[in-house]
């Protein structure tokens, strides 16, 4: 008998355009959340967006709270708990970049409300996810959570973020290349659960942005549509799988022990996009397609390496060099990569 079953999660509302900030509450009544909603986010969006939607909501009689967080943490996370806790929240809102959502996504997880995802940067693909992450020490990943009910992406606020953030956005979407080819490698000698539909999807999705990387530029709100329509799709392929696997291998594992080893770690997108060059290069060899993945990103003006992530070469060796011990996660770092390797494929690949 074929007793095998999945539970795929989705958001069920996406909103995506010019001004859809103000389609908040359309989005969310359409979901029948009761109670009071909490909106958690950071000073800049707080500046940015939160008159805007606290108005939204009074038009129709509802007077939400608002709390702000400073730093990502797990103490933020419980802070938001406890502020959720006192006016009896129905549902959490996170309004601003992958800080505010991700703490406002694992609060509400905890609490087992609804979370509604409003993004203004397009950073990783975390706005859509069901996978939150704080930065806690020694589990620097990401792990399970809800995701969220509805997202909600005005491409007009987007649009006006810091560059480098949507830029980080669109690596973060490239560096699905080699995750996708670390899966399938863990499939074959591990015997990892594999989806074609999931693996096809997160391909298709890095592709997609590769061939529209003419429309991905500066100052164009086109560029803003275009990221949170992949990050959406990458979402989707990592909710099918029930994992993230589809969008984090090799590089992710790279960028994770960046974040600790680095003073100054980049942005998430940035530092998987440079590592991924290295792993697509330990994959295919020097003729292989590590050079389209650094055009790629090269093309949508982000960096290819360790110096344009502000992160000094020794650093980048041993994030290298221990990458394979933070997860059990196989990929094509194996059980290991040698210094010399490293040193090797970082060279070759310009990286260093
Ligand atoms: N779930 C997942 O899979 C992943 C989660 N993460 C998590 O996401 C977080 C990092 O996300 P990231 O988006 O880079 O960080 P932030 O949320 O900190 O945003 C980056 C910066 O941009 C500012 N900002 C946000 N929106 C705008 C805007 N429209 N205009 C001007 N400035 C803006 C923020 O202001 P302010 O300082 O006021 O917030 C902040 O200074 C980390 O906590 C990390 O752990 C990272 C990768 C993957
Ligand atoms: O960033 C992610 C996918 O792009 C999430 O991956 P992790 O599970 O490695 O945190
Ligand atoms: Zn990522």
């Amino acid at each position: 008998m074929f007793e095998k079953s999945t539970w795929i999660r989705l958001p069920r509302n996406v909103v995506v355009g010019h001004g859809v900030l103000d389609s908040v509450v359309e989005a969310i009544e359409e979901l029948y959340l009761d109670g009071q909603p909490l909106v958690v986010t950071s000073p800049t969006p707080a500046d940015l967006a939160a008159d805007r939607l606290r108005a939204a909501f009074e038009s129709i009689g509802i007077e939400p709270a608002v709390t702000i967080v400073e730093r990502a943490s797990f103490g933020a996370v419980e802070e938001v708990m406890a502020a959720a806790e006192e006016i009896d929240a129905g549902y959490l809102i996170g309004l601003g970049g992958g800080k505010p959502i991700d703490i406002a996504k694992m609060a509400a997880d905890e609490r087992g409300c609804g979370f509604v995802s409003v993004p203004t940067a397009a950073s990783h693909d975390g706005i859509v996810s069901g996978r939150g992450s704080v930065p806690d020490g020694d589990s620097r990943h990401s792990v399970a959570a809800h995701p969220p009910l509805a997202v909600i992406a005005d491409t007009e606020l987007i649009a006006n973020a810091p560059w480098r953030l949507t830029t980080a956005g669109c690596a973060d979407i490239i560096s699905n290349y080699t995750a996708v080819k670390d899966w399938q490698l863990a499939h074959r000698l591990k015997n990892v659960e594999y989806s074609e539909y999931a693996g096809a999807l997160s391909r298709m999705t890095a592709e997609m942005l590769v061939d529209r990387s003419d429309s991905i530029k500066r100052g164009l709100e086109e560029s803003a549509w275009v990221v949170v329509k992949a990050l959406v799709s990458s979402g989707v392929a990592m909710s099918i799988a029930g994992s993230s696997r589809p969008a984090s291998g090799a590089e992710h594992l790279i960028s994770h022990q960046l974040d600790r080893i680095a003073t100054d770690a980049a942005l998430h997108g940035h530092q998987v996009g440079v590592a991924s060059i290295v792993t697509e290069y330990l994959h295919s060899g020097e003729g292989g397609d590590w050079k389209r993945v650094r055009d790629a990103l090269a093309g949508i003006d982000a960096p290819t390496t360790a110096g344009g992530l502000g992160i000094g070469d020794e650093q980048f060796i041993e994030a290298m060099t221990t990458a394979h011990e933070i997860r059990d996660r196989y990929t094509i770092l194996g059980d290991g990569i040698e210094e010399p390797a490293a040193i090797e494929a970082a060279t070759v690949t310009g990286v260093l």
